[in-house]
């Protein structure tokens, strides 16, 4: 048997930072990030798909992420379309995972992961969480994205408080250690309800 914990959180609260931890406590991890930068990719299946319908944001075969973000923020309505292309071939990816995967403990990691219902394939969730202030701080250091982009992204994910109340641990990750931390935690909860995990 094998238990699956789901790992979400909203833009920038540390969902990949995290993840690593798990994945260096041994954890198989599967990142639907990863893998929609992989159906982007050159002949990948979205990005065949995509080009098909907006050629301006192709370089080279694959999808530039830059300029389907340019082309979102002039059209919002863009990302609906390439969502309904994408997510039923992250979906597909994810369930090969699943069953091919036979370790006692993996992890998903997955932005949507409430919005798309896949809670649903989760023994229990985490949820990764810093203050309001401290996550767009990261965002706005971090990258290209505009404060307009960061607005509409937060907005098509489910508030930080709901996802907190739905999750079944809530990591903080304000600092590598206090995280680090919830993450064995988690692990020898799991390790003691599944005896042979
Ligand atoms: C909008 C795009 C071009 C922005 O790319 P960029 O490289 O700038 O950012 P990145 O992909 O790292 O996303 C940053 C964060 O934004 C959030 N995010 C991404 N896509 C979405 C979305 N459709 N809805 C809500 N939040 C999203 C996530 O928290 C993500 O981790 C890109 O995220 C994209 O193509 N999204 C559509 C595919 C999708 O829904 N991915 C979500 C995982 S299944
Ligand atoms: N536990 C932590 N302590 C301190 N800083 C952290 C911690 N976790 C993440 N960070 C910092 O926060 C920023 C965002 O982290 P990360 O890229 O892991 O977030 P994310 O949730 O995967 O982002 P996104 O959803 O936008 O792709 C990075 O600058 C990272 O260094």
């Amino acid at each position: 048997m094998t238990f699956v914990i789901g790992l979400t959180g909203s833009i920038g609260m540390g969902k990949s930072t995290t993840a690593q931890m798990f994945a260096d406590a041994d954890i198989p991890v599967w990142d639907a990030d990863a893998t929609v930068r992989r159906l982007y990719e050159k002949d990948g299946s979205a990005a065949q798909a995509i080009g098909a319908i907006y050629p301006s944001v192709m370089i080279d075969g694959g999808v530039s992420r830059p300029k389907l973000r340019d082309l979102i923020a002039t059209d919002p309505s863009v990302l609906d379309v390439v969502q309904n292309i994408v997510h039923p071939l992250v979906a597909k990816d994810r369930a090969t995972f699943l069953t091919t995967e036979t370790a006692p403990i993996v992890l998903l990691d997955i932005p949507l992961l409430f919005e798309i219902g896949a809670d649903a394939d989760c023994d229990g969730v985490a949820v990764v969480s810093v203050p309001a202030d401290v996550q767009k701080q990261r965002v706005m250091e971090r990258s290209e994205m505009s404060e307009a982009d960061y607005e509409m992204i937060l907005s098509r994910q489910m508030p930080d408080a709901e996802k907190r109340s739905r999750a079944r641990w809530v990591i903080e990750t304000l600092t590598l250690d206090a995280a680090r931390q919830s993450v064995a935690n988690i692990l020898s909860e799991i390790e003691q309800d599944i005896p042979n995990a």
